[in-house]
């Protein structure tokens, strides 16, 4: 697509900072409005709680910053792909329900890799807490 396409689109981003501005905007409504990121965010807060207790490594931070930040990125996407479903039909579409559950699945997918992850890295600590 050439750049002609963005030069004539009536509600083009100004610059980096209005970019920016949206991307914020987007996140915040998403929280006010998807229950699952809002969940997201209260188990992120768990973990991070857990992480300071325990006193996690810098590797250990950095894969628990990847499994919360993936999670909840996929969710946005997820709810994006929701939204835009929704505003091309509000009838049942076999496609519509296709678009909605693989993006479901690929949220799915990342938030059983992350409990992995925060199993492997939390599991044996509270272990030695409580049995030692
Ligand atoms: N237009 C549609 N046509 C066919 N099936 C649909 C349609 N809209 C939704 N569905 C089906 O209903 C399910 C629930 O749709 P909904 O829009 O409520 O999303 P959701 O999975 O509840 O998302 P979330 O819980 O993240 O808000 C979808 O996963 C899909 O299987």
């Amino acid at each position: 697509m050439s750049s002609d396409y963005k030069d004539k689109r009536p509600f083009r981003s100004s610059g980096v900072l209005d970019s920016f501005k949206h991307a914020l905007t987007g996140i915040f409504s998403a929280i006010l409005h998807e229950r699952n990121i809002q969940i997201h965010l209260v188990i992120s807060f768990v973990v991070v709680v857990l992480g300071l207790f325990f006193r996690i490594t810098p590797i250990e931070w950095i894969l628990i910053s990847f499994a919360i930040g993936g999670v909840i990125s996929l969710e946005l996407v997820n709810t994006a792909i929701e939204r835009v479903v929704d505003l091309v039909t509000e009838e049942y579409h076999p496609l519509a329900k296709q678009a909605k559950d693989i993006a479901a699945g690929a949220v799915l997918i990342y938030a059983l890799l992350s409990v992995i992850v925060g199993f492997i890295i939390f599991f044996p600590k509270l272990i030695n807490m409580f049995l030692l």
